[in-house]
């Protein structure tokens, strides 16, 4: 077992950095499905290009590498304390050479471990086998789509399709309705996976376990295939498209197992993941902890683009001219209220000079006091990255987007107090928010969700950070960009494209609640 620890961290790297074949497979078809033209075409064009650059750096695809979750499966007698011992020092090392990012928080204090391990931190599943080999599979999925997760206990009442009873017809509203509540804040276009059954806990797992499956395998089960197919066919009808922007590609999978339950229970459990959709396995040799085999198609093989460079730009240049309306400004901080007044939803702005990160700890911690720095005209960045440091100092080794929406109840209340004028996130953000905008003169930007390698290319310089005691994540980073492209997804005219999809998606919804599986 000498080469255990390596080929688990081989596992990792490979995880987070390179995304499988089958999952890229599904990311072309999807673009190939929209018209490139539009925002939701940009969007993919920017998400294949990331997977590109994350192989191409062998760095983080997205910068929030999730909650590492390993299934494992031992020949009978195989050690599996050593093995958790030597899972946990290559987890160590992947988070010490920036392959994952620091995630593991104390959920009391708040303060982070710093390498990826603590109490609950990484989750491993052992399970024994009659085989004389190791099977080892990784998901990293991120907490984004995580918080999208839903479930159901039936009979329910389900917004937008009525009575879902105890059969397959009331599954079925179920997860239709668990792809609309996820709208874009789980960087769509994703992929589900649904446990029926079990008790509360054991249905999620049965959710999660279904992500292992490959994208293109068919259910054993007759009815269950229908299901999935009945799915990805008719979500994509929803019209919330990628990053929530509109368009004809909102899931790109849909994989269901059942397992039994109680008489007085009826769970349908939804795990959503995110197109980036990170998970691999190898066959290892019990003897000497060698590889033998990946166990996914790697994704070195499945180009993403003909041509590694100029996608995005193709795109955004056809868009600009299918679309004469859309304009693309050119902002250099600290940027003024007049220049934010001239924005309209739709406009592509490319930011310049200095912007600032912060989620959930600054957000909070500045409602109540003052900011390190003067924050008027500034851009606030909803990113928490993975950051290296060396003898010159920090490097942004990753650093696309994280949810918005968590941040809603502060937002507002923070533009007022230190005069922002940019917000930058993902998916969106509620009336609160949009309130605030046309009151204080801001604006938000949805950048697209994963896409971490292509943003962290323009974060060129680390001019300092702040509350480093927050962890790595979660400190106030003050990134010098040069080139940092966002759509105007919210107005400081009252105007907000998430709440045009969001509604307009609820009336498409509506229209999937006749029965279908009798
Ligand atoms: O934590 C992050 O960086 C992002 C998160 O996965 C999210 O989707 O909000
Ligand atoms: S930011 Fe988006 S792509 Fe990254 S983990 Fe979160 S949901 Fe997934």
């Amino acid at each position: 077992m000498q080469h255990f620890e390596e080929s688990v961290y081989q596992l990792i790297v490979e995880t987070s950095t390179n995304l499988p074949a089958d999952v890229r497979r599904a990311v072309k078809a999807a673009r190939e499905a929209e018209d490139q033209a539009t925002r939701a075409g940009i969007a993919l064009s920017t998400i294949a290009q990331n997977i590109e650059m994350a192989e191409c750096n062998v760095s983080p695809i997205c910068q929030d590498t999730g909650m590492p979750t390993f299934i494992v499966h031992t020949p009978v007698g195989a050690n599996q304390i050593v093995m958790k011992q030597q899972i946990k020092s290559a987890i160590q090392r992947a988070t010490k050479n920036g392959k994952l990012r620091p995630n593991s928080v104390d959920s009391l204090t708040g303060a982070n471990s710093g390498d990826n391990i603590g109490p609950g931190v990484p989750v491993i599943h052992f399970e024994q086998w009659e085989k004389d080999i190791i099977d080892i599979r990784l998901i990293l999925k991120g907490g984004g789509c995580e918080n999208k997760n839903i479930q159901y206990s039936l009979p329910a009442e389900i917004e937008g399709l009525g009575k879902a009873g105890r059969d397959l017809d009331g599954i079925r509203k179920c997860i239709m309705h668990a792809v609309y509540q996820a709208q874009g804040q789980g960087c769509s276009a994703g992929f589900i996976g649904v446990g029926i059954g079990g008790d509360r806990t054991t249905g999620y797992e049965l959710a999660k376990h279904q992500l292992f499956r490959k994208v293109n395998d068919v259910n054993p089960n007759e009815d269950l295939a229908k299901l999935e197919a009945y799915i990805v066919e008719n979500a994509n009808k929803l019209g919330i498209g990628t990053m929530g922007f509109g368009g004809q590609v909102t899931l790109l999978g849909c994989k269901v197992g059942a397992m039994d339950r109680l008489p007085a229970s009826f769970f349908v459990s939804v795990a959503y993941n995110c197109w980036a959709y990170r998970r691999q396995g190898v066959l290892i040799q019990a003897d000497t902890g060698e590889i033998q085999e990946w166990i996914y198609e790697q994704g070195t093989d499945e180009a993403m683009q003909d041509s590694s460079t100029g996608a995005v730009e193709a795109a955004a240049g056809e868009a600009e001219q299918a679309n004469s309306e859309r304009r693309e400004v050119i902002l250099t901080t600290p940027i003024t209220e007049e220049q934010i007044r001239s924005l309209r939803v739709g406009d592509v702005v490319v930011i310049n000079g200095e912007m600032h990160t912060g989620r959930d700890a600054l957000h909070k911690y500045l409602m109540d006091h003052d900011a390190p720095v003067d924050l008027n005209g500034a851009v606030i960045y909803h990113c928490g990255p993975v950051m290296l440091k060396d003898e010159e100092g920090w490097h942004v080794k990753a650093a696309g987007p994280t949810t918005s929406i968590r941040e809603e109840p502060y937002q507002s209340d923070i533009i007022k107090k230190f005069g922002i004028r940019a917000v930058i996130g993902k998916g969106g953000m509620g009336p609160k928010t949009l309130a605030g905008l046309k009151e204080h003169g801001a604006v938000y930007l949805n950048a697209i969700g994963g896409a971490a390698q292509y943003y962290a290319a323009c974060l060129n310089k680390v001019n300092g950070v702040d509350f480093m005691e927050f962890g790595i994540p979660e400190a106030m980073w003050h990134l010098q960009v040069e080139g940092f492209a966002a759509i105007v997804t919210m107005d400081s005219h009252g105007n907000s494209l998430h709440a045009d999809v969001e509604q307009d998606s609820l009336t498409k919804l509506s229209q999937f609640k006749d029965p279908v599986f009798k």
